[in-house]
């Protein structure tokens, strides 16, 4: 991990949400006053979502139209799935902000432009990444939000899976997710510790062992929540229940 992390602990879910919600807003408007710009990150999951509830009635600080939005993982599934986290985003948020259209970042589904062929798509991510990096591999995005699962999954990236060994590419196809459906593209190591900013939004107790292996520093192999943080800053969200193995 590049930088130590930052804990903010609060009593339950929706606190939790709004801390994040507040920095988010003032992070971003940051952003756009000294860049004229912001990218985030989103990530799909119960608190990844609960949080573009919230800016969707707090977020109106926010210029909107120079926000680029992108996808930290999606489902390869088919465009009005509803396991898609790009549909989700919409609902929750993007279909009521006035974001620009060709600054939504949004996976391909699998009955997009490439069909089936996972790998296309997932390519094709990398390769636009690429086209906004400015130089690098990808932009130097200003937060990547994440959820996390109990297992310390984070995106895409399961413990002990190619996908988080993965180095070099910053986007990948997954085959063969254990948490369904299966079939899913995510960004990788590189590419999240690309992000100025990490931020983990996670609650309950049954977060707590990997919250604490993640915060502490454990083996990034078994857990994926530990192998990445921020150029910056790297900043976990908890609630009470998850930071009770801190
Ligand atoms: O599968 C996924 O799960 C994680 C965490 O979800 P949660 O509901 O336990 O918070 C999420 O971050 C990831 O984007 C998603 O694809």
């Amino acid at each position: 991990m590049s930088v130590r992390p930052e804990v903010v602990e609060v009593t339950d879910k929706t606190e939790l949400v709004d801390a994040a919600g507040r920095r988010l807003v003032e992070t971003v408007v940051a952003a756009q006053r000294d860049r004229g710009t912001a990218s985030i990150v989103l990530t799909g999951g119960s608190n990844g979502i609960a949080l573009l509830e919230w800016l969707r009635d707090n977020g109106s600080q926010i210029d909107w139209r120079s926000v680029d939005i992108w996808f930290g993982d999606d489902r390869f599934v088919p465009d009005d799935d509803d396991e898609r986290n790009h549909g989700q985003a919409r609902e929750a948020l993007l279909d009521h902000v006035d974001v620009d259209p060709a600054r939504v970042f949004a996976m391909a589904p699998s009955d997009g432009e490439f069909g089936d062929d996972i790998d296309a798509a997932a390519t094709d991510y990398a390769r636009l990444l690429q086209e906004r990096g400015d130089g690098g591999s990808t932009p130097a995005f200003d937060v990547h939000l994440l959820g996390m699962g109990g297992e310390g999954h984070i995106n895409s990236l399961f413990p002990h899976t190619d996908a988080l060994a993965e180095r070099e590419r910053t986007v990948v196809a997954v085959e063969d997710s254990p948490k369904p459906p299966p079939r899913r593209i995510t960004l990788t190591v590189p590419a999240v510790t690309r992000a100025r900013q990490v931020w983990f939004l996670v609650a309950g107790a049954d977060k707590a062992e990997a919250t604490a292996a993640g915060v502490g520093g454990g083996d990034p192999a078994a857990w994926p929540c530990a192998s990445v943080g921020g150029t910056e800053a790297t900043v976990w969200f908890v609630d009470a229940a998850a930071s009770a193995d801190l």
